[in-house]
């Protein structure tokens, strides 16, 4: 047995609520949003995890999300390291947009494909495969050392670059990606082994 990896998406944003296609804008928490992100600690701590590291993306609802729950276990000052190739998939000309105006203008089939797919980017954005080029380079040269060294890691992002991490993690193919979902402030605690493998998987829904 190795390292645990902790992957939380972010609380619920502003836009979130709204439901705007967010992907690099920077929304913060809603009220539900906090509270998502402080309940996310309490179960952490509930497990009795502390954590050695944490990462977070270059976006505040993932930043707010991380600092909430180190909060939580009385970790506020531990060291967290804030990269771009961890925030949300870019969702291009969508930015801004809203999700039901998307599917009245789009379709609902197309707005599916640009939001679930692995390889069908939304024009002008980064498909799930264009995130995954960035999260997972990311992930084995600068967290996974973390982990395989027996550490316990944070990583507070958003729901595709999670997406995009834990179909390599899991080894989800292209076409079964499309029914992972995400839910905000949602622990997924990953025993690794020493190989790098997965050992056990536990969502503390
Ligand atoms: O960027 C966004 O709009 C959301 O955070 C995630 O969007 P999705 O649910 O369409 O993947």
């Amino acid at each position: 047995m190795s390292g645990t990896l902790v992957l939380v998406r972010h609380g619920q944003s502003e836009w979130n609520l709204k439901n705007l296609f967010t992907g690099w804008r920077d929304p913060g928490l809603t009220e539900q949003g906090h509270a998502e992100a402080k309940s996310a600690g309490e179960k952490l701590k509930a497990r009795g995890l502390k954590f050695d590291i944490a990462f977070t993306s270059a976006l505040s609802r993932a930043q707010t999300t991380c600092q909430h729950i180190l909060d939580v276990l009385g970790q506020g000052d531990l060291k967290t390291i804030r990269n771009a190739a961890l925030n949300e998939r870019d969702y291009g000309d969508l930015n801004g947009l809203n999700k039901d105006d998307a599917r009245a203008k789009w379709g609902e089939e197309q707005v599916h494909i640009w939001r679930r797919s692995y390889d069908t980017p939304p024009p002008g954005g980064e498909s799930l495969k264009d995130t995954g080029a960035r999260v997972w380079p990311y992930y084995l040269h600068d967290m996974q050392k973390h982990v395989l060294s027996g550490g316990t890691v944070l990583v507070a992002a958003h729901g595709n670059s999670l997406r995009a991490l834990i179909m390599a993690l899991d080894g989800i193919s292209g076409p079964d990606i499309v029914k992972l979902e995400l839910g905000t402030g949602v622990p997924i605690v990953y025993k690794l082994n020493a190989d790098s493998t997965v050992a056990s998987k536990d969502v503390l829904a």
